[in-house]
């Protein structure tokens, strides 16, 4: 039995194409990557702004928000959540600190500090 993700991702995926008055998912994939990707920094702020407040529950339907736009993201580029399960189980086990040591220096320009 498929999972909710995976459930989520197949809907999204089969809405490329299809009638964009019925569907929501179809009515972005008709505006295209760059609004796609302009919602999904949205809900990605309206994410932080829920975390910054006082009841952590109001981050989980902005959390399913963003995830949705995500998935409506990434079938627009032709992937899908087994792409992003094998980058993820490529980095299991590998500490985030020893993958930014093994990076090496990188240029000034590049320095968040
Ligand atoms: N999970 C979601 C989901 N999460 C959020 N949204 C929609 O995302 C939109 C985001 O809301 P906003 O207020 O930010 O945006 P808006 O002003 O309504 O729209 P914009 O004009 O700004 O794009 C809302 O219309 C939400 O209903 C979703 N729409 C669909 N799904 C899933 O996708 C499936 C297919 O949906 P349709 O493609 O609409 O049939 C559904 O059955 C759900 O499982």
């Amino acid at each position: 039995m498929s999972d909710t993700f995976d459930r989520l991702f197949a809907t999204v995926a089969s809405r490329r194409g299809a009638d964009a008055d019925s569907s929501y998912t179809a009515s972005l994939f008709a505006r295209g990557r760059g609004r796609i990707a302009q919602k999904l920094g949205e809900e990605a702020t309206e994410t932080v702004i829920a975390a910054m407040g006082p009841d952590a529950r109001k981050i989980v339907p902005e959390a399913a928000d963003l995830i949705y736009h995500l998935c409506v993201l990434l079938a627009d580029a032709g992937l899908t959540l087994d792409d992003v399960r094998a980058e993820l189980a490529r980095r299991e086990g590998t500490s985030g600190h020893e993958e930014k040591a093994a990076r090496g220096p990188r240029p000034l320009s590049f320095r968040a500090e």
